[in-house]
């Protein structure tokens, strides 16, 4: 049996699983905890990787592995290698000015829409750049190269900067979230970066080679292939085998509405980020910045299990007893509401209770999911079946409220590591150059689940959500 193994280094933990790269068959599987946080060294990443690693039984049985990654992480590099300051993650919202003014200066959303897909937010690594050139210039000047999260663990497992700056690499899926590449060309874009950095070039800049789904970054030390590795949600729609039509959920730290389209998505209103995936297509997406942690928030403060927690919100009514949770904690990316915190809104004697607050954080996080699936379906993308995954889609509150909310069925995968599956699947391929089909995880024969659609509370979250949309942005 080959064995081949995937990584998820995402917000808040690293999973490593190893599977069998023929038919996909779970062999083993590990994890390790990342510090809390919107701004972490990058080393820390590496120490969770080698604990989830080892709680995964090692990989020296393991021939191929591929490291799927948060999306935007800013890792700036000086000219030998070593990391500059901590990372700013893609929910740090710091370099929202950065991102307004940088939309500003090209011209508005149109021309950012045109050149990268997408336009600047506070998450993209573009805007990050821009506010460490303004806030901390002299780090600014020492930037010999930038990477992502998911290339500096890729640069590291292969030997890190004995390899030189050169060796970086990265895949387009990634690439297409810094906001200086273009996902129709594939290409950096990079005057797009010397502007994020106040420089008159970035010519002598080292971006990471983009390399295609199959091909091979390199080789651990001890001669396992590493393939080129992904963004974390294209390393879902990788393991979900998403065709055109197919939409999934992803309820984690970021709540990410995606889908797969044949040709570029470019929202002129910037509200759907147009990146690409891991295959050769484009991945369009909605990212809000409030999620599982919506409801963990709320679970912690009525001092209860994910259990008990579902137990509460399933036994309240739909509505809450006029309760809602417009969660809105650490500001917000759809809409770009940066500077939002969340509100507690329709709170009486007879409806403030734990079942309802419990309901209330369930159906705020699913309205918000709500909106990002809307702005799919007015753009003309198809949403012909939803799948729900990520570590929030393990509520049975989210699973059975969740189509109530959405007002269709939704599918739900057996509960797993999507995003470290895609990663497996990609070494599979970098191995064996095929991509290997993997049916059963998540695409297969999925259980459906079905509810009386309540569009009464999307509508009362709407009104009540809207009342933010005339705050100003910063
Ligand atoms: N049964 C559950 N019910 C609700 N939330 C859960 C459950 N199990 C895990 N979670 C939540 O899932 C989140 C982690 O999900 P994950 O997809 O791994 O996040 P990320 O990819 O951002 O690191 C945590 O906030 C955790 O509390
Ligand atoms: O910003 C995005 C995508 O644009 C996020 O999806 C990050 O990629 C983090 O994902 P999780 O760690 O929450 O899974």
């Amino acid at each position: 049996m080959t064995l081949v193994a995937g990584v998820d280094s995402s917000t808040q933990s690293c999973k490593v699983v190893v599977r069998d790269a023929r038919d996909g068959r779970m062999v083993r599987h590990g994890s390790a905890s990342h510090p809390d946080g919107t701004e972490v060294d990058p080393r820390y990443w590496l120490d969770a990787l080698d604990r989830a690693i080892a709680a995964a039984g090692g990989l020296d049985d393991v021939a191929a592995l591929s490291v799927a990654g948060q999306q935007h992480g800013m890792v700036v590099l000086d000219d030998r290698g070593e990391v500059i300051r901590p990372a700013l993650l893609w929910n740090d919202t710091r370099s929202a000015q950065a991102a307004a003014s940088l939309t500003d200066e090209l011209g508005g959303k149109g021309p950012w829409v045109q050149a990268t897909g997408s336009v600047p937010v506070a998450s993209l690594t573009v805007s990050k750049l821009r506010w460490l050139a303004d806030h901390e210039p002299g780090n600014a000047r020492r930037v010999a190269a930038v990477a992502l999260p998911h290339d500096w663990l890729t640069w590291h497992l292969r030997g890190g900067p004995s390899l030189g700056l050169e060796a970086l690499t990265t895949d387009r899926s990634d690439a297409s979230g810094t906001g200086y590449f273009d996902p129709a060309t594939n290409r950096y874009e990079r005057e797009l970066l010397a502007l994020a950095l106040r420089r008159d070039e970035a010519d002598g800049i080292v971006l990471p080679r983009v390399l295609s789904g199959a091909e091979r970054a390199g080789t651990t030390p001890a001669g396992a292939v590493v393939g080129a590795g992904c963004g974390d949600n294209a390393g879902a729609a990788l393991s979900l085998q998403m065709t055109p039509g197919d939409v999934s959920v992803s309820i984690g730290t970021s709540g990410v509405v995606a889908a797969i389209s044949s040709t570029p998505v470019r929202d002129a209103t910037g509200a759907i980020n147009g990146f690409a995936d891991a295959t050769g297509n484009f991945l369009p997406l909605g990212v809000t910045l409030n999620a599982a942690q919506t409801l963990d928030v709320v679970r912690d403060l009525l001092g209860v299990g994910y259990e008990e927690f579902d137990a509460l919100a399933l036994g309240a009514p739909a509505g809450a007893g006029g309760l809602t949770l417009v969660p809105y904690y650490q500001g917000e990316r759809t809409p770009n509401l940066p500077r939002a915190t969340a509100s507690l809104v329709g709170m009486t004697l007879a409806g403030l209770s734990r079942a309802n607050l419990a309901r209330a954080a369930v159906e705020g996080l699913l309205c918000s999911l709500a909106d990002a699936l809307r702005l799919f379906v007015s753009h003309g993308i198809p949403v012909a079946s939803v799948r729900l995954i990520g570590g929030g889609a393990r509520s049975r509150a989210v699973q059975r409220i969740a189509p109530a909310v959405f007002g269709m069925d939704v599918l739900v995968p057996e509960p797993g590591e999507y995003v470290a599956d895609g990663a497996a699947r990609q070494a599979a391929w970098a191995l064996d150059g095929e991509l290997p089909d993997w049916l059963g995880l998540g695409g297969g024969s999925v259980p459906r689940v079905t509810a009386e659609p309540t569009p009464q509370v999307l509508d009362a979250y709407r009104e009540r959500a809207g009342l933010h949309a005339d705050r100003p942005l910063l």
